[in-house]
């Protein structure tokens, strides 16, 4: 297993060119946040935008419209059960994050099959939260795209059928080559699966046992993913930052919020940027 270093994060997140535009960073599609659970795709969004992906779309319940607009203005939004519009807006984009509070019922399972086969073979599919379950329990067919899953131990035990218990690097790495795409295994010192290699990540903490703090990794590494070409490296650096900057509060803090994490984003890509 690869320990992901400060250099890698910092041969990623480089000095942007002058000759630039709000297209040149990335159009990402973030999907989730059911009436019961906005919290989620807000963190997702907010998580993306400070990121600095040029352009992001919240697809989510129409509850949650105002409170998301309410935090961040920087976002579009569309109902996520607007099926024309959720197609049009997924070919719009070359990356879309899917499952932050997405819920599990027939309305996120029918969001997911429109996903699914709307996805191109160039687009990045981050798959995050209840869309991980979604596809085990259903035993959903993955479509031909860059497949990122995001799960937490549970999840991946749900997704691999691999006890928690169980989950060894041989295994991890087996079901990792299965499904045919990067998986990251959140937990303490995150391990992330790549048809190239395994990574571990050795910075977070105990202060980010909280909720919200996957969805927003999800938003990171969307955001990551969409604005930098190597899907790889953008994945290690969006995790590694997270958990960098929570790191970073955790000095001080006793917990460490998500909201808190995103709003630390750019002063740190900053940082990265200036090594
Ligand atoms: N503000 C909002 O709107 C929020 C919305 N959210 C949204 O809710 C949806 C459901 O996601 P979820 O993660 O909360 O539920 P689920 O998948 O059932 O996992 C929990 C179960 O797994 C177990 N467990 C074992 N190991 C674990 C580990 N390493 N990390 C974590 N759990 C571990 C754990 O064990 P226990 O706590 O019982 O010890 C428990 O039995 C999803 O869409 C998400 O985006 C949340 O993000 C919260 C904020
Ligand atoms: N004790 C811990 N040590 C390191 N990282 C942790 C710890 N507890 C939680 N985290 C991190 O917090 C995040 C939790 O993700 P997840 O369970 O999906 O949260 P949620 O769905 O509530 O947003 C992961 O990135 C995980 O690695
Ligand atoms: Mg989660």
């Amino acid at each position: 297993m690869k320990v992901i270093t400060q250099a890698m994060v910092a041969a990623t997140i480089k000095k942007r060119a002058v000759e630039t535009h709000k297209g040149s960073f990335g159009k990402l599609l973030v999907i989730g946040g059911n009436a019961q659970y906005g919290g989620a795709i807000i963190l997702t969004s907010s998580a993306a935008v400070y990121s600095g992906c040029g352009l992001v779309t919240t697809a989510t319940h129409p509850t949650n419209f105002a409170s998301l607009h309410a935090r961040l203005p920087e976002t579009m939004v569309i109902d996520f059960q607007e099926n024309k519009a959720l197609i049009k807006m997924i070919k719009n984009v070359n990356t879309v994050v899917v499952g932050p509070g997405l819920g599990e019922d027939s309305v996120a399972l029918k969001i997911l099959h429109t996903v699914f086969q709307t996805i191109q073979t160039s687009q990045h599919l981050i798959i995050d939260g209840s869309a991980i379950d979604l596809v085990a329990t259903h035993n959903l067919k993955l479509p031909d795209a860059k497949i990122i899953f995001t799960p937490h131990q549970m999840e991946w035990q749900r997704l691999s059928t691999i006890p928690i218990s169980d989950q060894t690097e041989n295994k991890n790495k087996l079901t990792q080559h299965k499904l045919h795409a990067t998986v990251v295994l959140k937990k303490h010192h995150t391990e992330i699966y790549t048809d190239q290699s395994v990574y571990q990540l050795q910075l977070g903490g105990p202060a980010m046992a909280t909720g919200g703090m996957g969805d927003t990794l999800a938003g990171m590494i969307g955001a990551f993913v969409a604005q930098f070409s190597d899907q790889e490296a953008a994945v290690i650096s969006a995790t590694y930052l997270h958990s960098f900057i929570a790191d970073n509060l955790a000095e001080s803090q006793y917990v460490v919020l998500p909201h808190q994490i995103i709003n630390q984003i750019p002063q740190a890509m900053s940082q990265f940027a200036r090594k």
